[in-house]
């Protein structure tokens, strides 16, 4: 990058905040996909939405690239920065600048942590509903930029449902203000939900108004081995013809098997099962825990849970949940290539028996481990590769299957990435769940906010237009 260019990021930001050394640009140019080499040219920490404002200015006159930067727990790609482009990273802006008791919300820095957001909900006797087990690194910026959606969804919904006002700096470097917190607006398009889930492609999000829930009662969770997986849809409706679950989650054999063993921790209870689910559960006194109990032995008698055991205590409720939260760092050391894919809800065992086919009889020799959130027809799929394998041509062979994958994902109208966002990585798959029409649709959107394509180009789809 020319020296007049550094130069002039020093001046908006300080001369201190701009950095060029190998390592801070190798950590920062990425985040967690280790597929694509990062390559910024430079890394900024502006401390105000008015220097973001000037960084973007910045880049439309001198025709560099912007990539944002959070808490880079992101598993497509989407704040890789493999083109030269200048990081933004939103470290500095990490502060709740207001509360507001009556209203239910919070106003905070892009940079805020998940955690740190839970953390003072939770002070206010309040919480943050959106939860993952990226949250002690995950910025809100980032969060919202990919309406990530997490273990909490089937009862509070995605981040979406949380964004009540932000702060946006466009791809020309104007500042938006967009809904004020308001409850109900019905003043025409509501711009705030394009932003939401546009990755940083449309706009650089500077200030965030978030919503908070009354505090949960007692969360309980009972883990459960499933007959089948099409037992699991028997089991979902139950529960929820009976009772209000806070989340319902699965895990695979394999997925435990690895969690056990990497972890020190138990098995739940002694039989084994291909599947299991997790769900969770407010106990707001006697009936609710009848009405778990009433459910649970339901369950057994029809066959559909062969066994499964309930938290007893806070402490048993959380090692319960590691056995479905620590599933994705556990397996990371073996290399996994990741899908995140939906279906409606009820396609779940029909579409999972479909893929696990597909990929089992292409590659009998690579480990399968099925995972998600299936309440919410969202499953995560990771091939593990093999020892022997060199990562080039697993990765290679993969790909190659994700085509049959995505075959199934659009045979059942679903989704090729239902919380993980779109980025570099399943770019090439776009036009498995979107139409030519919407695509189109989206890069007219892009034109609108951002002309130059300074804002994380690249990201999602490709921009026909040159910068
Ligand atoms: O690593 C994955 O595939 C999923 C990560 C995350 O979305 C989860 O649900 O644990
Ligand atoms: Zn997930």
């Amino acid at each position: 990058m020319q020296q007049s260019l550094l130069v002039a990021l020093a001046e908006i930001v300080g001369a201190d905040r701009v950095l060029t050394d190998a390592e801070s640009l190798a950590h920062y140019g990425k985040d967690w996909t280790r597929m694509i080499e990062p390559a910024p040219s430079a890394i900024v920490f502006p401390g105000s939405a008015e220097e973001v404002q000037a960084l973007v200015k910045l880049a439309n006159e001198h025709k560099f690239a912007v990539v944002p930067s959070g808490g880079r727990t992101g598993l497509s790609g989407g704040a890789v920065a493999s083109q030269g482009e200048v990081v933004i990273a939103f470290d500095r802006m990490n502060q709740i600048l207001d509360f507001s008791a009556v209203d239910r919300q919070v106003v905070c820095q892009p940079g805020v942590v998940t955690e740190q957001l839970q953390q003072f909900a939770e002070d206010k006797g309040l919480f943050y509903p959106v939860d993952f087990a990226s949250s002690g690194s995950s910025q809100l910026g980032g969060n919202v930029a990919t309406n990530a959606g997490g273990i909490k969804v089937i009862r509070y919904g995605l981040t979406r449902d949380w964004v009540m006002g932000m702060k946006v700096v466009t791809g020309t470097g104007e500042m938006l203000t967009l809904n004020q917190g308001l409850v109900k607006n019905a003043t025409g398009y509501d711009l705030r939900h394009l932003f939401i889930g546009s990755e940083g492609t449309l706009g650089m999000i500077v200030e965030l108004t978030m919503g908070l829930a009354a505090a949960p009662k007692d969360p309980t969770v009972l883990v459960l081995g499933l007959e089948s997986m099409e037992a699991s849809m028997s089991v979902l409706q139950t529960f929820q013809d009976n009772m209000p679950i806070t989340a319902f989650e699965f895990f695979s054999e394999k997925a435990l098997g690895h969690v056990m063993e990497e972890k020190g921790l138990p098995r739940p209870f002694e039989t084994a099962t291909d599947y299991y689910a997790l769900i969770e559960f407010e106990n707001t006194g006697e009936a609710a825990m009848d009405a778990a109990m009433a459910v649970f032995e339901k369950c057994m008698e029809e066959g559909w849970v062969l066994d499964g055991t309930m938290s007893q205590s806070t402490s048993q409720a959380e090692n319960l949940w590691r056995l479905r939260e620590d599933i994705s760092e556990t397996i990371s050391k073996f290399t996994p290539y990741k899908n995140d894919i939906s279906v409606q809800v009820s396609q779940v065992p029909a579409f999972l028996k479909e893929v696990d086919e597909v990929v089992s009889a292409q590659y009998p020799d690579f480990e399968i481990i099925w995972f998600g959130h299936i309440g919410d027809g969202n499953v995560h799929l990771n091939i593990l590769k093999p020892d022997d394998l060199d990562k080039d041509t697993f990765f290679k062979q993969c790909n190659e299957v994700s085509k049959d994958v995505f075959a199934a994902v659009k045979r059942f109208k679903g989704s090729v990435s239902a919380e993980h966002g779109v980025g570099l990585l399943k770019k090439p798959y776009l036009a498995y769940s979107r139409s030519e029409a919407e695509i189109a649709c989206m890069k007219q959107l892009k034109q609108v906010f951002d002309p130059a394509n300074v804002l994380n180009p690249g990201k999602i789809f490709d921009q026909d237009q040159k910068m």
